[in-house]
């Protein structure tokens, strides 16, 4: 029987899927699809170096699986089955990619790894439509990933062993099953369980129901409407219809899809073929009206967090709109209307008990989280919000170029302003520096250094992170005394932040501390060329011999500068300078052995040693 009547669409096709793994065979056979088993050749030997992320390749050696496949039927009989299906299923634990052990021993090392933590597993799915044409292979390949959080229990030695001679870890993923032995092993899981076990049911039948029932415009969702007359024109559906509110993906980005890097959303000009009317019509230019329409999202997002609905849902929630409206001394019906729209823009959850946070919006919208993005969303709103309104003037009087369009950085730095808005912007450089701070002080092994200063460190997030990544380091946070000043508001305990100190100054004129490594994290991009030099020459001069210089950067390689987010960024900051930029201008500085690195996804960071001058 087929419960699921997506699964139904494949019933008359010929599906192959292209793994050996029984439990794969097992999940997906007891969903009720036919399928023909042929196992991938492909060696998954794939550098795992040249990706941004652990899901990306994932999801690359899932479609090699199925491609090779695809290819070898093709080749042989030249005819390819209708759809094959491919799988990888990885454990990442910190930035460690665990595949199946090799030996024994090797699951050892891999179980050692995991005892008592908290690991990823991440499952890649391609699914690849084939066709032959002229004796040609065509494929379309959709493909996207699952993540699952399993936590570990403190365990033995010997048990793990015992674990390991029963033989069950050697053909899994980090050297476990959990649906078998290994679930003794664990402690909690949150997410898809049958991803962890090798195939994300629930998420595959989603990404057929998208593929074989695109949406008719008559059925989508409306959004019902009270009064808030800023936004009013969200009645005229062209989010819904623009196909652009889909929650899971457009409240977390970079998950699924065919681009790993996040910025998933289509072109303007791109027909959507969902949509597309067969009666010569041009299509519905869906990404363009998602565009028009970007400014309200983000206003709905901004206004959800003013009034600290997602704080209020993450301790009290499911609950009723007229108790939030309650308690929120607002409106019933404007409230509601708020409420259903941040449900399709996936924020929240609507169930017959109330509205609840998705898992993304407790995790990033609630102000109290360690991940919280609130203050960014605070900061957005109360200034770049304003600022991008200017943007029309700006262009036609002209600003400041090398400051981005909008000119907006005061003379000297953009903090000489009231104390609400220096903290504003503190805590939207503390939301955004706690996404980052792990991976810039991990780029690179910054062992030999002892002491490290942080120029415009602001509230020493990056500073905990290197205090605690090495524990050798005394760690100076520099900033303007307007910023120390109010920093110790930030502060949380923890042993490492005895080796953290905050010394107020401006790095343009004070003395820098002294310190065998500089780090600027986000800082040079702020500035035109002239100051930059000038902050660069300082840091030269005050690095002794074999000293260091570490900056960290927004990832701006060639393709990536064209991308969206850091073009929108360059209107308000500057153009972002690429790595080859930064070798150079370190090179230029006296720095010498310079090396550049991913910083996950949205940083590239560039460490050089300062040469004997
Ligand atoms: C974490 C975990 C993993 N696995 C298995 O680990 C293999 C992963 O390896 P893969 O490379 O993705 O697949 P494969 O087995 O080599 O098959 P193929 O698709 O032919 O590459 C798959 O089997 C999964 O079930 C479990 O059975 N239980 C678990 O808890």
């Amino acid at each position: 029987m087929v419960l699921c009547p997506v699964i139904g669409k494949l019933q008359h096709k010929h599906v192959v899927l292209a793994s050996a793994s029984p439990r794969r065979q097992e999940i997906l056979s007891n969903a009720g699809l036919r399928f023909e088993v042929v196992p991938s050749r492909f060696k998954e030997k794939l550098r795992k170096a040249s990706f941004a992320t652990p899901y990306a390749y994932a999801m690359e050696t899932a479609k090699q699986k199925a491609l090779e496949v695809a290819s070898r039927m093709h080749q042989k009989d030249l005819r390819a089955p209708d759809v094959v299906i491919g799988a990888d299923t990885i454990v990442v634990v910190g930035a460690v990619i665990l595949e199946k052990p090799v030996d024994k021993q090797d699951a050892y090392r891999m179980l050692s790894r995991l005892n008592g933590k908290e690991h990823s597993v991440f499952t890649g799915v391609a699914i690849v439509h084939c066709c032959s044409k002229d004796g040609r292979l065509d494929t379309e390949v959709s493909e996207f990933y699952e993540e699952t959080t399993v936590k570990f229990s403190e365990l033995s030695e010997e048990l793990l062993w015992e674990y390991i001679n029963s033989g069950e870890p050697m053909d899994k993923a980090g050297g476990y099953g959990i649906q078998a032995q290994g679930g003794m092993l664990v402690e909690y899981v949150h997410g898809d369980f049958l991803n962890v076990v090798g195939f994300p049911l629930n998420h595959f039948c989603k990404e057929l129901a998208r593929l074989y029932y695109p949406p008719r415009p008559e059925d989508l969702h409306r959004v019902r409407h009270a009064s808030i007359p800023a936004v009013d024109t969200f009645e005229n559906l062209s989010d819904m219809e623009a196909g652009g509110s889909d929650p899971g993906q457009s409240a977390e980005g970079g998950r699924g899809g065919q681009q790993a890097d996040g910025d998933r959303s289509q072109a303007p000009g791109a027909p959507d073929a969902a949509l597309n009317g067969a009666d010569g019509r041009p299509p519905l230019p869906a990404g363009l009206l998602e565009l028009m329409d970007g400014f309200k999202a983000s206003k709905v997002l901004f206004t959800a967090c003013k009034l600290k609905l997602f704080d209020m849902l993450k301790d009290q929630g499911p609950l009723k709109a007229v108790d939030i409206a309650r308690k929120l001394n607002a409106c019933a019906g404007g409230t509601e209307w708020l409420l259903d729209v941040c449900v399709a823009l996936g924020l929240l959850e609507k169930t017959h008990r109330g509205y609840s946070n998705t898992e993304v919006a407790t995790l990033h919208l609630a102000s109290d989280g360690e991940h919280s993005l609130q203050g960014l969303a605070e900061y957005n709103d109360a200034h770049v919000w304003g600022v991008f309104t200017r943007l029309g003037p700006a262009v036609q009087e002209g600003a400041d170029q090398t400051r981005g369009a909008l000119g907006v950085m005061e003379e000297e730095g953009h903090l000489s302003q009231s104390r609400e808005m220096t903290l504003q912007f503190m805590r939207a450089m503390h939301s955004l520096s706690k996404l980052t701070a792990h991976h810039v002080a991990t780029a690179f092994d910054l062992s030999r250094f002892t002491s490290a200063c942080d120029l415009g460190g602001c509230t020493g997030i990056l500073a905990r992170e290197l205090a605690q990544e090495y524990p050798r380091l005394q760690v100076t946070v520099f900033d303007l005394p307007e910023v120390t000043e109010l920093s110790g508001g930030f502060q949380r305990g923890g042993r490492q932040t005895e080796r953290i100190r905050f010394v107020p100054g401006d790095f343009f004129k004070d003395n820098l501390p002294e310190a065998d490594l500089y780090v600027l994290s986000r800082i040079l991009q702020d500035w035109p060329d002239d100051k930059l030099h000038k902050l660069l020459s300082r840091i030269s001069s005050s690095c002794k011999p074999g000293g260091g210089l570490l900056v960290a950067e927004a990832a701006a390689e060639e393709k990536e500068r064209a991308s969206r987010r850091p073009r929108l960024r360059a209107l308000s900051a500057g153009q972002p300078r690429s790595p080859d930029e930064h070798r150079w201008l370190l090179q230029r500085h006296g720095f010498q052995d310079v090396r550049v690195a991913r910083a996950g996804d949205l940083l590239h960071v560039v460490l050089g040693t300062r040469a004997v001058p």
